[in-house]
C-alpha cells in the first residue's frame, strides 16, 4: 500500500487570458512557485510603503491547463485514496471571476469541459456503480441549476452561494475481517467568489450578497489560520455556516479513518451525501425500475433460448422489450393455468393431513393410488420456480383420480376434460409412445447419430478423415525429411573422406588455376544438391501441413462440441422433459413466436425521448463515457423545465 499524504496541498490555477500580465506574475522555473510583482502607483507619492511583492511556495502552478490534466494533477489520488478510507477535501478559492466554478463543476454543456465533481464521481471504481443512475440520482446537476447566479462586472454568471458537494463512501470488506466497513466522504468545495465590490459594481441585492460572501469567507480563512497554529486550542467553527459544516473535514483526524486495508478489496457502495434523504425516496424508485430491467433482461435472455427470437422483426426500444416480456408473461400464465387444468381434469386434490377423505377415497379405489404427474428439475425453467410450486400440489396434497367422486364434482371434470380433448389425447399418444425409462446415453447417442444428428455427424466424419489423412501425410512427410538428412549426412562423410584423398594424392588445376575434381566426387557434389532441395520442400510441405492439422483440428473439436450439446439437447427433449412441455415447445405447439402478438409490439414506435437519446447517443462526440455526463444533463434540464411554471 502507498503512504498517503496528509498534508495540505495548494495549487494555483491561473485563467487563460489573452494578454497575460508577465510583468506581474512569474512562475517558477519548476512551476511550483509563483512571484507577484506590482508597480509602485507614482500618484501616491514619493513615501509609499505599500507591499509591492509577493512570493508564494505552492504544491504546482496550473497555467493554461486542461481541465482533465487538472483533475490528474489536483484530484486524482485524494478520490482513489478516499475509496480505501480517507476523507479528502478540495476547496476551490478566489476571486469572483477567476474560474472556481469552471474549475469544480466545468461547463454542464460539454463534456470535455467537465470540471472535478463529474469527474470524481465517474472516477475507478464509482463506475462499478452504474454511472447513469448515480449522476442523474445525484443533486449534482440539480443542484448546479438550483444555486443562484447574478451578474456583475467581473463575472456574467457569478455564483453567489458557496456549493459543498460531499460524496459519501461505504467500503465493505469482501472476505472476512474484524472491520466490516470503512466510512469515507469527498468534500468538494465550490466556493462563492470574494470580490472587491467597488470592482464588481454591484448594488442591492447582489451588494448585500456580496458583503455575506466575503464575511463567511473571512470566517473561512480565519480558521485555517488557526487551525494552523498548533498552540489554538478553540477554533471557531461555529462562526459561519460554512465553516460550521467543514468542521470534520478541516479539523484534527479529518483524513483519518484508515482500518485494515491491505485486504480490502475495491467493493464500493456510495451514498450520496448531503442531500441522501432528499434523494432517498428517489433512488428507492429508481431501484426498483432497476430491477425491473433486471427481470427484463433476464426474460429477453429466456425468449432467446425459446428460440422465439429469430422470427421477431428488429426490437428496437426497451418499450417494445417490455411489451414483449408482458406478452410473455401472459403466455406462460396461459400455459401454467392449461397445465393446471389438465391436472384437475385427471386428478382430485386432497390435503394429506385429511385422513378421513384419504380413507374414504381409498376404500372407493380400493388401495390404487395415483402419482403425481412426474415433473422434472429441467422443466421448472420455463416456470418460475415459485409460480410453479403455487400450481402444481405441494408436498402436503396428493392427488387421486377422480374416478368415484361425487358425481357432480365428475360432471364438471367431464366437462372440463371435454373441452381439453384435443390435446388429451394427442398428450396421452405421445405418452405411450415414449419408453417408460429413458435409453442408456450411449444407446441413445447411436440413434441420434443416424436420425436427428445425422447431418453434424456426418460433417464430423467428414473432417475428422480430412485431419486423418493431414497427420498420415505429415508423418510420411516427417520420415522423408528424415531420410534427406540421413543422406546428406552421409554423402558429406563421404565428400569429406573424398576431399582427403585427393589432397593426400596431390590436387590437380587447370590452366585457369580451377581445381579439377574426380567424376565420383562430381556425382556426390551433385546428388548433395539435389538432396538440400528436396530437404528444402519437404521442410515447408511439413510446415503448412502443420498449420492444416491445427485448423482441422479445431473444426473437429468444434463439431465434436456441437454433436454432443446437440445430442444433450435431443435427449433431454425426448426423455426427459415431460410430453406436454414438448408439445408446447414444438413448431405446432402452443408456445410459439406467433403467440406474441408482434403487431403489438412494433407499433411502440420510438418516442421522441427514445429516439433523441439514440441519436444523441450515436452523435456523442466524445465516446461511450459521455453518455452519462450527458444524459444525467438532459434529465436535469427536463426536472428544471417541468418544475418551471408554465407561461400559458
Ligand atoms: N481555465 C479556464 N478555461 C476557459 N474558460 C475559463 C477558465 N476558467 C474560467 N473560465 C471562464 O470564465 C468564466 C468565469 O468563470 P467561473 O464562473 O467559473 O468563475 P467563478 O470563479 O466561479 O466566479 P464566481 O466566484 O463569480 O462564481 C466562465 O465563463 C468560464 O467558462
Amino acid at each position: 500500500m502507498h503512504a498517503v499524504e496528509k498534508k495540505v496541498r495548494a495549487f494555483v490555477r491561473v485563467k487563460p487570458t489573452a494578454q497575460f500580465a508577465q510583468d506581474v506574475i512569474k512562475f517558477g522555473p519548476d512551476n511550483k512557485s509563483i512571484d507577484i510583482y506590482i508597480k509602485k502607483d507614482a500618484k501616491k507619492g514619493v513615501v509609499n510603503n505599500k507591499q509591492t511583492d509577493w512570493s508564494f511556495k505552492l504544491d504546482g502552478v496550473l497555467h493554461n491547463t486542461s481541465q482533465e490534466l487538472m483533475y490528474e494533477t489536483v484530484a486524482k489520488k485524494l478520490v482513489s485514496e478516499a475509496l480505501i478510507g480517507y476523507n479528502g477535501t478540495i476547496m476551490c478559492y478566489g476571486q469572483t471571476g477567476a474560474g472556481k466554478t469552471y474549475t469544480m463543476t466545468g461547463a454542464t454543456a460539454e463534456y470535455r469541459h467537465r470540471g472535478i465533481i463529474p469527474r470524481a464521481v465517474q472516477q475507478d471504481c464509482f463506475n462499478m456503480v452504474n454511472m447513469f443512475h448515480l449522476i442523474s440520482t445525484t443533486p449534482f446537476c440539480f443542484g448546479e441549476t438550483n444555486r443562484v447566479i447574478a451578474e456583475h462586472t467581473l463575472n456574467k454568471n457569478s455564483s453567489r452561494s458557496h456549493c459543498i458537494f460531499t460524496i459519501y463512501i461505504e467500503s465493505r470488506f469482501r472476505v472476512l475481517s474484524d472491520v466490516r466497513c470503512i466510512n469515507s466522504k469527498i468534500n468538494l468545495i465550490d466556493l462563492a467568489g470574494s470580490e472587491r465590490l467597488s470592482k464588481t459594481g454591484s448594488e442591492g441585492r447582489v451588494l448585500k450578497e456580496a458583503a455575506y460572501i466575503n464575511k463567511s469567507l473571512s470566517f473561512l480563512e480565519q480558521i485555517i489560520i488557526a487551525l494552523a497554529d498548533p498552540k489554538r486550542e478553540h477554533i471557531p467553527f461555529r462562526q459561519s455556516k460554512l465553516t460550521h459544516v467543514l468542521k470534520d473535514s478541516l479539523g484534527k483526524g479529518c483524513g483519518s479513518q484508515q482500518p485494515q486495508i491491505e485486504c480490502m478489496e475495491n467493493s464500493v457502495s456510495m451514498s450520496l451525501s448531503a442531500l441522501e434523504t432528499l434523494t432517498h425516496k428517489h433512488m428507492n424508485s429508481e431501484e426498483s425500475e432497476l430491477f425491473e430491467l433486471v427481470q427484463l433482461t433476464t426474460a429477453w435472455k429466456c425468449l432467446l433460448v425459446f428460440s422465439l427470437y429469430a422470427s421477431f422483426p428488429q426490437i428496437m426500444n426497451f418499450r417494445q422489450v417490455q411489451e414483449v416480456f408482458r406478452q410473455f408473461k401472459l403466455i406462460v400464465r396461459q400455459q401454467e393455468d392449461e397445465v393446471e387444468t389438465r391436472l384437475r381434469s385427471k386428478y382430485v386434490l386432497i390435503d394429506k393431513n385429511d385422513f378421513a377423505t384419504i380413507a374414504a377415497a381409498q376404500k372407493v379405489m380400493a388401495g390404487a393410488w395415483c402419482a403425481l404427474v412426474p415433473v422434472k428439475e429441467g422443466t421448472k425453467s420455463l416456470f418460475s420456480g415459485r409460480d410453479l410450486a403455487a400450481h402444481l400440489p405441494s408436498k402436503s396434497q396428493v392427488m387421486v383420480p377422480p374416478k368415484n367422486v361425487d358425481v357432480k364434482e365428475k360432471a364438471r371434470n367431464e366437462d372440463t376434460a371435454n373441452i381439453d380433448a384435443q390435446p388429451s389425447k394427442s398428450v396421452s399418444e405421445e405418452i405411450s409412445q415414449r419408453p417408460s425409462s429413458p435409453p442408456s446415453r450411449a444407446v441413445a447417442f447411436e440413434q441420434f447419430k443416424e436420425e436427428c444428428g445425422s447431418e453434424i455427424n456426418r460433417i464430423f466424419k467428414e473432417n475428422k478423415s480430412i485431419l486423418l489423412a493431414r497427420r498420415k501425410r505429415s508423418s510420411t512427410v516427417a520420415r522423408r525429411i528424415n531420410i534427406i538428412k540421413q543422406e546428406m549426412e552421409d554423402i558429406k562423410k563421404a565428400l569429406e573422406a573424398q576431399r582427403q584423398e585427393r589432397s593426400q594424392q596431390g590436387e590437380y588445376v587447370d590452366e585457369k588455376g580451377r581445381l579439377i575434381i574426380d567424376e565420383k566426387e562430381f556425382l556426390l557434389i551433385m546428388k548433395l544438391k539435389d538432396l538440400k532441395e528436396e530437404y528444402r520442400c519437404s521442410y515447408a510441405e511439413l510446415q503448412d501441413l502443420k498449420a492444416e492439422i491445427q485448423y482441422c483440428q479445431h473444426l473437429v473439436d468444434r463439431c465434436r462440441n456441437k454433436l454432443i450439446s446437440e445430442f444433450e439437447i435431443w435427449y433431454s427433449e425426448s426423455f426427459l422433459i415431460p410430453t406436454y412441455m414438448q408439445n408446447a415447445l414444438k413448431p405446432s405447439g402452443n408456445i410459439r413466436p406467433g403467440m406474441i402478438p408482434i403487431n403489438r409490439v412494433m407499433c411502440l414506435e420510438e418516442d421522441e425521448q427514445d429516439r433523441f437519446e439514440r441519436m444523441q447517443e450515436a452523435m456523442l462526440p466524445a465516446g461511450p463515457d459521455s453518455v452519462a455526463f450527458y444524459k444525467a444533463k438532459m434529465k436535469t434540464d427536463q426536472k428544471v423545465m417541468s418544475a418551471a411554471p408554465s407561461s400559458l
